[in-house]
């Protein structure tokens, strides 16, 4: 059985409650694969996670963007881990290179930060850039390769480029966890994905989905969903 593809659409800091009514409304009518061939993930903003969640059609998930490191308490501004899994909320994104960047996440913290989260029961979408800082062997982990200057900026990695930086970190995984977990581990993109380059890139053998940003505040969010059909050709 091999790895099942992976869409997670990161909403980042955007959104009124009037544009993610329509959003919401396009995935909900949006013609996409069984969830038999196709895991799809959207990440809203904290504040609109209940509504999405309540709203989406049954078969589409919600991830928070982040979590807090350790058990909730005296932390301004922050939301726990035990709050997502008393939501309802199954996955979380962590060390997205926006948080590394801006807000100083290191790669220790982000680590602690995967661990804490999947002690909880959260399945966790990991985002590295260059190198794989955390890896947690028997939970869900989905890694998210996203090489900064393709962040936003419409210059995206070429698909051999995806698939060389995949195939080493999935060997990555096989020397230093196990064979089992290198074959089992998700490995997606992230970086300027759109509705026309998807089906290119979702071509390659260790792309097995993608983190989009952008796109996935646009109806062609449903046509990157509709490449997982390329792994089933
Ligand atoms: O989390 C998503 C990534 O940062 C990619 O963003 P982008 O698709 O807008 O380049």
């Amino acid at each position: 059985m091999g790895r099942k593809f992976f869409v997670g659409g990161n909403w980042k800091c955007n959104g009124t409650t009037d544009q993610v009514e329509k959003i919401v409304k396009t995935l909900n009518e949006g013609q996409v694969p069984s969830p038999d061939v196709v895991e799809v993930v959207v990440s809203p903003p904290y504040v609109f996670l209940p509504v999405v969640k309540s709203q989406l059609r049954p078969e589409f998930q919600v991830a928070a963007q982040n979590c807090w490191v350790k058990k909730g308490g005296a932390f301004t501004g922050e939301v726990s881990a035990e709050m997502l899994v008393n939501l309802g909320v199954p996955w979380v994104i962590l060390g997205h290179s926006e948080r590394r960047a801006l807000l100083g996440e290191s790669n220790e913290f982000v680590g602690d930060k995967v661990a804490y989260a999947l002690s909880q029961g959260l399945k966790v979408i990991a985002c590295v850039g260059e190198t794989l800082e955390q890896r947690e062997a028997g939970s869900t982990v989905v890694i998210a390769y996203e090489p900064v200057w393709a962040i936003g900026t419409g210059k995206v990695a070429t698909p051999d480029q995806a698939q060389e930086v995949h195939a080493s970190l999935r060997d990555w995984l096989r020397i230093n966890v196990s064979p089992e977990v290198a074959e089992s581990t998700r490995i997606i993109y992230g970086g300027s994905v759109t509705g026309a380059n998807c089906k290119e890139l979702a071509a390659k053998h260790d792309v097995d989905g993608f983190l989009v940003g952008g796109a996935s505040l646009k109806p062609e969010f449903i046509d990157i969903i509709n490449s997982a059909t390329v792994k089933t050709a």
